[in-house]
């Protein structure tokens, strides 16, 4: 879909974009001096200056372009076109002008130094040629690239649409109004890091609601769901457990499957496609299971919907500060603190590693996360591991 540039921050190019006009668009002056021709200059030095006559003045804005003849110069300032006669600037510091004390001169400007052709001028097109690629298709547009594509004279970009997505958090545990909690009862969390999650990478969820362990609500509010939105991510409800409404309402879909992934934490999970036509990620309730899983399964599937080059964070080797209990069989995902030294990245573990898809407190304070390749087993102050950093 075509948008205007200027409401498409965050939103991913479906096309390659080039350059509408030159970058320059013109031959401009980088510095307020004097327009010249460098030939004009020669023989110029501190103890035999030049003499030029001013013919006449550039500012930025201005359409006029002065006829430099011999031994005349044009004031100019930064910005402003080079008269199509003049092939160098000289800036106002490296002159004297004829009237004692004044920094420019009104007729006559004394030049010091010889200056070479090209010398202070901004060349058309050295920074971008006209119908050069600026940009390219799955790209994400940041302000730095909306602002080259402005500065290139590009006002419309075809983006792919964000893709349209419900948050459903499962448990008949979870208080979510202002009233005191039961015995049993705990506050809501996981909406609203789902809903989070999709608000830092731009998306707006569509709804967002809670539904406590009704089986037959929940597969209700889903098939309806269904046909109105491209994916619906659930928390909780799927483990073994005899409520664990989010498994059983996902048995009767053929497209779905019900999975233990090889990742500590993060083992149950129900991936697929329901029947209404949206994807269905089914997460695990333990809040850092919850976090980790999007990482890892969710957010580069929204991406790939929009059409993204890049669906991974980069990871970076950080040394670990202090040592934690590994994970045998399975990659271990752990949350960390991550902090920058001359020497590089430190990262010490945020939670305890024995033990910490519950621990949603921790969690929270952590930068990233250390990725430990199955079989490693433990970690041990002083060695490297690879990080991905998620919030900085
Ligand atoms: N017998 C077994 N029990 C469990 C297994 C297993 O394999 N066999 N797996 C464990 C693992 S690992 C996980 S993860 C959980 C997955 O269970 P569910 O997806 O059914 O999650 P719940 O039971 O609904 O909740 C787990 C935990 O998380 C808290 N929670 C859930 N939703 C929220 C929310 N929206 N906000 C805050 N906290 C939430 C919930 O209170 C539980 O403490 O199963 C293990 N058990
Ligand atoms: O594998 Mo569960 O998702 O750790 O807590």
């Amino acid at each position: 879909m075509a948008v205007p540039l200027r409401k498409a921050t965050g939103l991913y190019l479906a096309d390659d974009v080039a350059a509408a006009v030159a970058l320059p668009l013109w031959h401009n002056s980088a510095m307020d001096g004097y327009a010249v021709r460098a030939a004009d200059t020669a023989g110029a030095a501190p103890g035999s200056a030049v003499e030029l006559r001013i013919i006449g003045e550039v500012a930025a804005g201005d359409g006029v372009d002065p006829r430099l003849e011999r031994g005349t110069a044009v004031r100019i300032m930064t910005g402003a076109p080079v008269p199509s006669s003049a092939d160098a600037v000289i800036p106002v510091e490296q002159t004297a002008a004829d009237v004692v004390g004044a920094a420019w001169a009104e007729h006559r400007v004394l030049v010091r130094r010889e200056v070479v052709p090209g010398a202070h001028v901004r060349r058309r097109g050295e920074d971008a040629a006209v119908g050069s690629l600026l940009a390219h298709s799955g790209e994400r547009l940041g302000a730095r690239r909306i602002a080259a594509l402005a500065a290139a004279g590009v006002s419309e970009v075809s983006v792919r649409r964000r893709p349209r997505v419900a948050v459903i958090a499962t448990g008949a545990e979870l208080h979510t109004g202002s009233g005191p909690l039961e015995r049993g009862q705990i506050p809501e969390s996981n909406s609203v890091l789902i809903a989070g999650l999709l608000a830092e990478e731009g998306i707006e969820p569509v709804s967002v609601s809670v539904c406590d362990d009704d089986a037959e609500g929940f597969a209700a509010r889903l098939a309806e769901l269904a046909g109105e939105v491209d994916a619906v991510i659930t928390t909780g409800g799927v483990g073994p457990g005899l409520h664990d409404i989010v498994r059983i309402a996902l048995a009767i879909e053929p497209d779905v499957r019900a999975v233990r992934v090889a990742v500590k934490p993060g083992q149950p999970q129900c991936f697929g496609r329901l029947r209404g036509g949206a994807m269905i990620f089914a997460l695990p309730g333990n809040p850092v299971s919850a976090a980790v899983s999007y990482e890892l399964f969710v957010r580069p599937a929204l991406l790939r919907m929009q059409g993204a080059g890049r669906l991974h964070r980069p990871s970076v080797p950080a040394v670990a500060d202090h040592g934690w209990r590994g994970s045998a069989e399975r990659t271990q995902v752990l949350p960390v603190r991550i902090r920058s030294t001359p020497h590089g990245l430190r990262c010490s573990p945020a939670v305890d590693a024995r033990g910490y898809s519950h621990a949603v407190g921790g969690h929270g304070a952590a930068d990233g996360y250390a990725i430990v390749e199955p079989g490693r087993g433990d970690v041990s102050a002083g060695e490297t591991v690879e990080t991905v950093i998620v919030a900085w």
